[in-house]
């Protein structure tokens, strides 16, 4: 449905995207990730037609986005991760205003009502967008995207900034319109992706890094645990003790704290859960824990991970 082909961008001196080229079959729900200024934004810019590529080609559904401007746009919705509301319109009147504007060739008025259903803001119709929470008016901008009922939505960080509840309802939107339409959906929390998406590209510094099932990549990453421990005692008792619990993979001591305790890092393998028999190794070399807090990785962590190994967990 989707098919993005050696795609560089310039700003000036910045390379925003390294040749990137990837494809997404009809019907999939594809989680893009990568953190801040990895080229997201820009990448569904350039798909979406809103900005050019300084090189290589997009194909949707079989015409290509430069060469057929009009007819590539009306294949594609779009929810930019800034909606372009107008607040103090009220939705049923900026729905009619955003069909005119795409010039949809449905009935109006069936149409919207339609659209609000399955956004679920029939309710909201007619109050001013400015008067609605962010979780509303995020589907207000789904609403937008969903006018002329394109085959492929573009979202672009769709869930950011809205509390927990709202992220949930979010998540649920996406995946009932994944039953229908073929789904890009960008995201700097892995968590977030992969509770929503069947694949999962990442992006670092405008190169890809990984193209995985979400399953498979949410476990490639999640194969190795961290402890981060402060413990008082002798360091090379402590580090002797920790070194015999089975599952330990990796452990060393971070920092001093002041003579007597000190900071561990302890990292071991997905399936053990290893704080019971560091709870009692310690008891046994009288070592007090004054702190225990098990902390999976970090994103940062992560994109090391995937960068060093590139193309590990791909394809
Ligand atoms: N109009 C622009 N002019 C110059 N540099 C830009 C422009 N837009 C983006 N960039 C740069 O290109 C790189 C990729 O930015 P992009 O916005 O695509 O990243 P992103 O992954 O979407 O990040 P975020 O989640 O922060 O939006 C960054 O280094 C950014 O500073």
């Amino acid at each position: 449905m989707i098919e993005v082909k050696n795609l560089t961008k310039r700003y000036g001196d910045i390379k925003a995207l390294d040749d990137i080229s990837f494809t997404v079959d009809t019907g999939e729900v594809l989680g893009f990730l990568g953190p801040n200024g990895a080229g997201k934004s820009t990448t569904m810019n350039i798909i979406t037609g809103y900005i050019s590529s300084t090189s290589g080609t997009v194909t949707v559904d079989g015409t290509e986005i430069l060469e057929n401007p009009r007819e590539t746009k009306r294949k594609i919705g779009y929810l930019p991760e800034i909606p372009p509301l107008y607040p103090e319109m009220t939705v049923r009147k900026y729905l009619e205003f955003m069909f005119d504007l795409k010039k949809v060739k449905l009935p109006k008025k069936e149409h919207i009502e339609e659209i609000m259903r399955l956004v679920r803001i029939t309710d909201m119709a007619d109050r001013l967008i400015k008067n609605l929470s962010k979780g509303y008016r995020q589907r207000v901008g789904f609403g937008q995207a969903l006018l002329g009922n394109p085959p492929v939505l573009i979202l672009d960080e769709p869930t950011v900034g809205l509390d927990p509840k709202q992220i949930i309802e979010i998540r649920k939107l996406i995946r009932s319109l994944g039953k229908k339409h073929t789904v890009i959906f960008s995201s700097h929390v892995l968590s977030e992706i992969s509770a929503t998406c069947d694949r999962i590209i990442v992006i670092s510094e405008g190169r890809l890094v990984a193209d995985s099932k979400a399953d498979e990549l949410s476990k490639a990453l999640a194969d190795t645990q961290k402890l981060s421990l402060t413990v008082e005692g002798s360091p090379s008792d402590v580090l002797g003790e920790i070194k015999k619990i089975p599952g330990v993979k990796k452990y060393m001591k971070v920092r001093e704290l002041g003579e007597k305790s000190a900071v561990y890092s302890v990292e071991y393998g997905n399936e053990f859960d290893i704080r019971r028999e560091v709870f009692s190794a310690m008891a046994r070399i009288n070592a007090p824990i004054l702190e225990m807090k098990s902390g999976n990785e970090s994103l940062e962590d992560m994109f090391l991970k995937l960068t060093q190994g590139a193309g590990k967990a791909g394809r």
